[in-house]
Order: C-alpha cells, then sequence, then structure tokens
C-alpha cells in the first residue's frame, strides 16, 4: 500500500472504532439483500483487494465470476459495479433520474478543484447550469463550426510529422516519472493538435508552438496530476470520511491538494483573466468563454468572482474556469492517446494497414488529402477506428456515476450514494458481444460497401461504450469523431509509419498491445506509453502536397487573426 503515509496508518487505527459503530448502524437500516461480490474484511471492506490505480483487471475477473453486476465496499463506500451493457444502459439510460450523479473523490474534487469541476459536480443545479453552457460550443450541432479548425490543425500536424521523421527513433527519449512526454516525441506533436482544438473552443486560442509552450505543459501536468489523484481508492480520506475531520497536521493529503488548487488556478484562473482583460481592451473573442463572459455582462455580471452561480443563475469565475477547464482536460490527452493507441494497432497488424490504405488510396487517390466529404466512402478505416476505441477505451472503466435514490434491480438493493461503475472494460471484453475480443479486428463493424456508423450513442443506436452513458454522456463525442476521422484519414493517405529494428534479431520493436502494464498508463486516463516509431512521407508528392498544405494554413490563420505556427 504505497500511497498511505505513516500518518495515514496512525489516523486509520484512530478512527476504527468509530467506523465499526457506524459500519454496524447503517447495516441495521439496511435489511435488502445487495448484489453479490468477493468478500471483504470488516470495516475495510475490499479495500485492499482493489489496485487503486489500475482496478480495470481485477474488475474483469469479478465481472466473469459474478457475472452483470457487483459489489465492493471500499471502506464505507458502497460500490456498484456494472459488467454488461444490459445492466448498464437499464441504470444509467433508462433510469438516468437517479443515475446521473457523481460521488466525487474527496481529495481531488472537495479540496484540489474546490468543489468546482464539472465532470464531479453532482446532479444539481450548478452541474445543470454549467453542462448547458457547453451546449452552444461543444454539441452535436456546434461542434461542426469547428471542422475548418481541425481541417487546418490536421494538415499543421502532418507536416510536423514528416518533419519529425526518425526523431522519436535515434534520440533516447524517455517519458518522466509522472508520464510527462518529451516535446522532442512525437506524442508531442499529436498532443499540440488536440489541445490546440479544444483551446480553439474554448478560448478562441491556438496552440501555434511545439517547444516552451506553456500552456500544453501546464494542461498535461495538470491532466496528469489530476487522473492520479482522483482515481477512486487513492487517498485514505475518499475512502473514509472520518478522516475528513482530521486537523491539517494529521491530514497531509489536505495541505497538498490546498497547494494543487492554488498551482490549478494559476492555469485556468490564468486563462480566464487573460481573457477578460483582452475583452476589457475591446478585443471580442468568439469561443465559449469569450461569449459566455459577454452574455454574463449583459445581464449585469462583469465580475462575478469565486465559486458556484450567481443569485440569478450565471457560472460565477471560478466555476466557469473549471467548466473551459474540463474541456480542455477531458478533450486533450482521451483524443490524443486514441491516435497514439491507432498508430501502435496499424504497427502491430501490418495487414490492416495495408487493407486500410488501399481504401484510401482508392477513394482519395494521389492528388490530394481525404476531407470530410469522404467519410461515407471511408467504412474501413472508420471501423478501425472504432475498433481502436473498443480494443482500448481512453477511459477504461468510465467516469463513476453515483445513486441518488435507492434503487432495487433484479431484486438487488443499489443503495442510495453508492458508487455506480458502468465497467466499459468488461463490456468491451465480453467474448459473447465481442468473440475473441482481445484480437484486433476491424472486420466487426465493417461491411463492404455500407459506411460504417460511430454507434456512440448517447442513449440509442449505439454499440460502444467509450463516451459513457445517459445524462453524463460526453459532450465532446462528435468533436472527438471529427478529429479522429480527419487526422487519422490523412495520416494513412500520406505517411508511412515504422518502427525500429532490434539490432540482434532484426525483429521490429513494437509494445505488446496485449501486455496492458507494460504498454499502457493508470489512472483514470489509461494512455499508451510513449514508444518509438519513424514517419516519412509516402512520395514526393505526399509530401508536396502535405507542404504546401501547411503553407497554406499559415495564410489562413493569418485571415482568421490567429496565431501562425512557430517552428
Ligand atoms: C476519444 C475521445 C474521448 C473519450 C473516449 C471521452 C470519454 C468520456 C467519458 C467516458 C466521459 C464520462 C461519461 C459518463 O460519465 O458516463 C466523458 C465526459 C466528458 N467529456 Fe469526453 N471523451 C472524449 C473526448 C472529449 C472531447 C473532445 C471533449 C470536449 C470537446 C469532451 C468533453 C467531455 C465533457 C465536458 C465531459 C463531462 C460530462 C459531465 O460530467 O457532465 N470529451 N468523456
Amino acid at each position: 500500500m504505497a500511497f498511505l503515509s505513516a500518518t495515514e496508518v496512525a489516523a486509520i487505527l484512530i478512527a476504527v472504532g468509530f467506523l465499526f459503530v457506524a459500519h454496524h448502524k447503517k447495516k441495521a437500516a439496511n435489511p435488502n439483500k445487495l448484489p453479490p461480490g468477493p468478500r471483504g474484511l470488516p470495516i475495510f471492506g475490499n479495500l485492499f483487494q482493489v489496485p487503486a490505480l489500475r482496478p480495470y483487471p481485477k474488475f474483469r475477473e469479478w465481472a466473469k465470476e459474478y457475472g452483470d453486476i457487483f459489489h465492493v465496499r471500499i471502506g464505507p463506500q458502497d460500490v456498484i459495479v456494472l459488467n454488461t451493457s444490459e445492466a448498464a444502459d437499464e441504470l444509467f439510460v433508462n433510469r438516468s433520474k437517479s443515475f446521473s450523479s457523481r460521488a466525487p473523490p474527496h481529495v481531488a474534487h472537495d479540496i484540489m478543484s474546490a468543489g468546482q469541476r464539472l465532470v464531479f459536480l453532482p446532479y444539481e443545479k450548478e452541474w445543470k447550469t454549467a453542462r448547458r453552457s457547453l451546449q452552444v460550443a461543444i454539441g452535436p450541432g456546434p461542434s461542426k463550426r469547428l471542422r475548418p479548425a481541425q481541417d487546418l490543425e490536421s494538415r499543421v500536424l502532418l507536416y510536423d510529422i514528416i518533419s519529425h521523421g526518425e526523431q522519436s527513433i535515434n534520440e533516447d527519449l524517455k517519458e518522466g516519472p509522472n508520464g510527462e512526454v518529451p516535446e522532442r516525441h512525437w506524442f508531442s506533436l499529436i498532443r499540440r493538435y488536440t489541445t490546440s482544438i479544444v483551446m480553439s473552443v474554448t478560448y478562441g486560442k491556438r496552440v501555434h508552438k511545439l517547444t516552451n509552450n506553456t500552456y500544453l505543459n501546464m494542461i498535461y501536468e495538470v491532466l496528469g496530476n489530476f487522473t492520479h489523484v482522483a482515481q477512486p481508492g487513492n487517498y485514505i480520506a475518499d475512502a473514509f470520511p472520518i478522516f475528513r475531520k482530521l486537523p491539517d497536521f494529521l491530514a497531509p493529503w489536505r495541505v497538498a491538494a490546498h497547494k494543487m488548487h492554488s498551482w490549478e488556478m494559476e492555469l485556468w484562473g490564468g486563462l480566464l483573466d487573460d481573457i477578460q482583460s483582452d475583452m476589457d481592451k475591446g478585443i471580442a473573442s468568439d469561443c465559449y468563454v469569450g461569449n459566455y463572459l459577454k452574455q454574463r455582462a449583459e445581464a449585469g455580471h462583469e465580475k462575478a468572482p469565486g465559486g458556484g452561480l450567481t443569485e440569478d443563475g450565471w457560472l460565477k469565475d471560478t466555476l466557469l474556469a473549471y467548466t473551459a477547464g474540463t474541456v480542455l482536460e477531458a478533450g486533450s490527452d482521451t483524443t490524443a492517446s486514441t491516435m497514439q493507441a491507432f498508430i501502435l494497432m496499424m504497427l502491430a497488424h501490418p495487414h490492416v494497414l495495408e487493407k486500410v490504405r488501399a481504401e484510401v488510396d482508392s477513394v482519395v487517390g494521389p492528388d490530394r488529402m481525404p476531407t470530410y466529404e469522404d467519410e461515407p466512402n471511408l467504412p474501413y478505416l472508420v471501423a478501425c477506428i472504432k475498433e481502436t476505441l473498443r480494443r482500448r477505451p481512453p477511459s477504461v472503466m468510465g467516469i463513476p456515476h453515483s445513486a441518488h435514490e435507492d434503487e432495487i434491480f433484479r431484486g438487488y438493493l443499489i443503495p442510495k450514494g453508492s458508487t455506480v461503475i458502468g465497467n466499459i472494460w468488461a463490456i468491451h471484453m465480453d467474448p459473447l458481444r465481442f468473440p475473441n475480443p482481445t484480437a484486433y479486428q476491424p472486420e466487426r463493424w465493417y461491411t463492404e460497401g455500407k459506411p460504417t456508423r460511430w454507434g456512440s450513442g448517447p442513449d440509442t443506436d449505439r454499440d460502444h461504450y467509450v463516451f459513457g452513458w445517459g445524462r453524463r454522456f460526453c459532450q465532446g463525442s462528435h468533436i472527438a469523431e471529427a478529429s479522429l476521422f480527419i487526422v487519422l484519414a490523412r495520416f494513412i493517405w500520406g505517411i508511412d509509419i515504422h518502427a525500429p529494428k532490434d539490432p540482434k534479431t532484426g525483429k521490429a520493436i513494437i509494445p505488446d498491445i496485449a501486455d496492458e502494464e507494460a504498454s499502457f498508463s493508470d489512472g483514470i486516463v489509461g494512455v499508451p506509453y510513449i514508444y518509438k516509431c519513424g514517419f516519412k512521407a509516402r512520395s514526393e508528392k505526399h509530401s508536396a502536397i502535405i507542404k504546401r498544405s501547411f503553407e497554406d494554413a499559415q495564410a489562413e490563420w493569418q485571415v482568421l487573426g490567429l496565431k501562425t505556427d512557430e517552428r
């Protein structure tokens, strides 16, 4: 239990007596039968059986043993895990009124985020207002307005990739201890793309530099920290509310989390201050935050410091900053890691690469890049993207929901306040739904001559679950799919990829997809660890088109009043 400090262990012992009494009181009040699950210890429940940072392999084992629903207890917290789409759809979609809240991790949400992070807000007025405010910027219709930026940014990305060439093979680049990706690694090129897209939509700014980019680095630092701090069970005070009452000298996590809040606000608050000062100078910015501030000012709230809502229901500054921050966090690494996983799948399955390339070549030809209009004619490419999302969902266990009412499901009690997890991993690895589930087989989704539908949901017409469920369904799924399509279509069209060779055996060195622990990080968003790959334009003709497109993009950024790329 490396995550428990000596102080925390001491504090556990102090609290055990209280918990014992509280636990028995609760049991007596709740005579109904909970879903089946592994036996735990008194007081601690299954805390020591669930690896905090990588729970999904254990949860899949239990899913095989207990079927579509099981129960574990992490300290006093009931956790219900739903392992089939039928169970998850029934609760999160058909009974979404009862299952759309969150049980936010105390340290990550209440302290580090001052209770303001959209993704963890309970199903109450603040969340509803924040979510509604975003719909006009990233909902299905408005997200189409972002396509010109996705088109231009993807041209920049292609240019960056061919300029990068073999740099990541030739240099010995290493990930930092907290998953920091070196700026000179090709993963950073993809990260620049995805973060620039969500920066444009929230703050109307581009990420135009590859190195020394303060915002880009800080967003990933905040994100890397958040995915670990927020992992359920990571802090004793998350699992045992009684520890939240300890004084600071016995609660080091509180002191650390307050510091993290100030650090996060340097970024989220700093971005908000920048746009406020632009507006004070009369510089308008057509983006989510700019438009929101303008409307709020017209309603009489030019300044609204602090958290929560104004009396007449406008987001105050800290809530607005965290809402925009959630878009930056939710949209950056999820999309980037899917692209990185897709390229890994192509390296590991050359026959798939050959087939998808043949499709793109026959539809697009060598004289132009693919565009959005090509999508209906590229069903195998869409199938490859879907299969990447199925085989390696970025958020392997989704974001836990919470029950805000007692509910009975198949005769079992789901107590009010339980954490309810949609086990995306178990659903995607279900051999009845996906025969030979660990194999990467885009053919599962593909019918020759018929467009492949994305099938992402939210609630009907869906066949995979990477974007979650119900009223908490990912708000940016359309932006994500549009980015995945345009970048990966152009990648397949224009760029050859190769892995380095082992000098002794001559074999290509490619991360083993089956070895989850060695190849993918832990935390709420599990991303591929950096791996070596070399890139080159497929021909002189492809290279010339990519370079010209990059130059054209620079001219278009100027017309749009945005920064051009510094390389
Ligand atoms: C491949 C890329 C992406 C994946 C796999 C993904 C996945 C998810 C998942 C699993 C959730 C939680 C759903 C639930 O609670 O049931 C979520 C929430 C969210 N996502 Fe995404 N996401 C992606 C990209 C994006 C993008 C590009 C944006 C923004 C432009 C975005 C914005 C959000 C927001 C705002 C939420 C919070 C919803 C809430 O709590 O109300 N996501 N996403």
